[in-house]
């Protein structure tokens, strides 16, 4: 750790000059008339070391960006120590330092690949053999409920990275599913979510699995208990509850306080972050869904991403070009977003599911030695489904003011052929028409020739598309679990890569604690109007509100 700023590097002030000199010639539309090699020089292919079936494509040639100034990018990213850092990460060292800790989801899906030294990293193997022994036996119809009934349903409680990862990734593996094993994740404290939930469960024959790092999250303990409660006024006794309830934490005096059986708990580490830990216990939910060696076909999948990313060069690297480019974005040309858009169905919460991961790392204004950035850090994530955001969102993207970088995902390979794939073909003519448009535009002489003398300027003018609009298109040739393993080792890499160039700590999350800390405050005023003291008009007047108006 330099200490230092990212706006302090030699190779940052050169990027401010060049943007500031180059940026009226960076059009995209020049770019390629003026070398029809630009494909071939800005797309890569990932190959995975351990599955040459899993290999993914990224074409970064409709940015706005040359070979120099990829070049300085990269630089960018060596003068930060990128690749220090990162070996760091593998080796266990403790570079999330407000907690101390060391970073290691990579350590998950290692498989003794890379030595790495830290307490818990020698039990990953044993409580993965839990899992699989676990859901063999739950998906068999081995494991019985309490009057017993074989399991059908699944109901995972937990929230942020206990909940997030294994519904997006339960979404996406869905052709994988055992689909007579209903799953249901319940993570608002709302009791409208619960209720609904419960609705769908039978208590002989449903499971719940009480997913939280820590085992203090107050939604996700309210809710379990909520379960608990529901489920012992069926099933009365006690004694049924190690059928029917497990848990996945760090926290094991919470576990047993909360009344869980040790031998139904499955453990993981303070080293692995809840927006990180869909790769640990926290997966077994995606387990039961696919069965445990397709999920381990997703472990092995990210571990090829992290070899990738340990042992290529910076230049060939796919998260590290992925992540300097998205710098180019945030940090020179102003853009507040990034759009993840996978056109792809099974896919419809990878944005959600990124929203946690990226924002929750790279959201912040504080270095790691303590300086305040003098600098734009994590981009506000967000994205939809291909063909969906068409329909919705797109006109902004294609003629709005903001610029808006945004990667294109899709695979070749629909798991649906329905109609001859009819279906998959439309999709993906959207799918290279979009980048397409938004690369190259369409011009004022275009659209005359196109409405001919009679029309005004005014519709001639609003059917313009300046084009010049930058997005990354990545392929592969299907939504296995192991690419779906790469893809996201892919993104948690560029995560990572820029938050060691912004110096800051993308590891911890400071940031949600406020909010929590003030609503317990608040939870104890609620009951009487007397009661509500020390707030400011406003919060004062909504919580009279709330007590003039509520019925319970
Ligand atoms: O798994 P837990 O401990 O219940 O935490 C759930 C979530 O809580 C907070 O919002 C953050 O700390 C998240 O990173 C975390 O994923």
């Amino acid at each position: 750790m330099s200490g230092k700023l990212a706006s302090d590097y030699g190779a940052w002030k050169h990027l401010q000059g060049i943007y500031d000199v180059e940026r009226s010639q960076l059009v995209l539309k020049d770019l390629f008339a003026a070398d029809p090699e630009r494909f071939n020089k800005f797309h890569k292919e990932f190959v995975a070391a351990s599955n040459p079936s899993n290999t993914i494509l990224l074409d970064y040639s409709k940015n706005l960006i040359t070979e120099p100034i990829l070049a300085k990018l990269l630089d960018l990213a060596r003068e930060a120590d990128v690749e220090g850092t990162r070996d760091k990460m593998f080796a266990g060292e403790h570079i999330n330092t407000s907690e101390d800790r060391a970073v290691l989801h990579v350590a998950l899906r290692n498989f003794n690949d890379f030595k790495i030294a830290e307490a818990g990293v020698d039990e990953v193997a044993g409580v993965l053999a839990h899992m699989r022994e676990f859901s063999d036996s739950v998906r068999s119809g081995a494991w019985k409920g309490y009057t017993g009934k074989t399991i059908r349903t699944v109901v995972n409680i937990g929230i942020g990275g206990s909940d997030l990862g294994p519904v997006m990734v339960t979404e996406a593996l869905k052709p994988y599913a055992k689909r007579d094993l209903d799953f249901q994740f319940c993570s608002n404290i709302d009791g409208t979510h619960m209720a609904e939930i419960l609705r769908l469960c039978d208590p002989e024959t449903t499971l719940f699995i009480i997913a939280s790092k820590t085992f203090t999250t107050q939604e996700t303990i309210t809710n379990a208990e909520t379960a608990r409660e529901w489920f012992l006024s069926k099933a009365g006794d006690k004694a049924h509850v190690a059928k029917h309830f497990v848990a996945l934490s760090t926290n094991e005096k919470a576990v047993s306080a909360f009344g869980i059986d040790k031998a139904n708990m499955f453990a993981f580490w303070d080293w692995v972050g809840g927006r990180y830990s869909l790769w640990s216990a926290i997966g077994l939910s995606i387990a039961l869904c696919i069965g445990y060696d397709r999920f381990e076909e997703v472990l092995r999948g990210a571990h090829d991403m992290d070899k990738h990313f340990k042992e290529t060069p910076l230049e060939s690297n796919l998260p590290v070009i992925m992540a300097v480019i998205g710098i180019w974005y945030n940090d020179f040309y102003g853009s507040q977003t990034h759009a993840l858009l996978p056109y792809d169905q099974y896919l419809h919460k990878f944005a959600d599911y990124f929203q946690q991961g990226d924002m929750e790392s790279n959201g912040k204004f504080i270095t790691k030695s303590g300086k305040r950035v003098d600098y734009q850090t994590g981009p506000i994530i967000w994205g939809a489904a291909g063909t969906n955001g068409q329909h919705s969102f797109y006109q902004l993207v294609h003629q709005g003011t903001k610029l808006i970088p945004a990667d294109f995902i899709a695979p070749t390979t629909t798991h649906n052929p329905i109609r001859n794939s009819l279906h998959h073909r439309i999709l993906l003519s959207n799918f290279f028409a979009q980048p397409e448009a938004l690369a190259f535009g369409k011009t004022e002489e275009q659209v005359r020739k196109e409405l001919g003398s009679g029309a005004s300027e005014a519709l001639v003018k609003s059917k313009v598309f300046e084009g010049n609009r930058p997005t990354n298109s990545i392929m592969f040739p299907l939504l296995t679990p192991a690419v779906l393993g790469s893809l996201i080792a892919l993104y948690e890499h560029k995560i990572f890569t820029q938050g060691v160039i912004w110096g800051i700590n993308s590891f911890d999350q400071m940031g949600v604690e406020l909010g929590k800390v003030l609503a317990k405050a608040i939870l104890a005023q609620l009951d009487k109007p007397e009661d509500v003291k020390g707030h400011d008009s406003s919060t004062t007047g909504l919580i009279h509100y709330y007590q003039m108006y509520r019925k319970e």
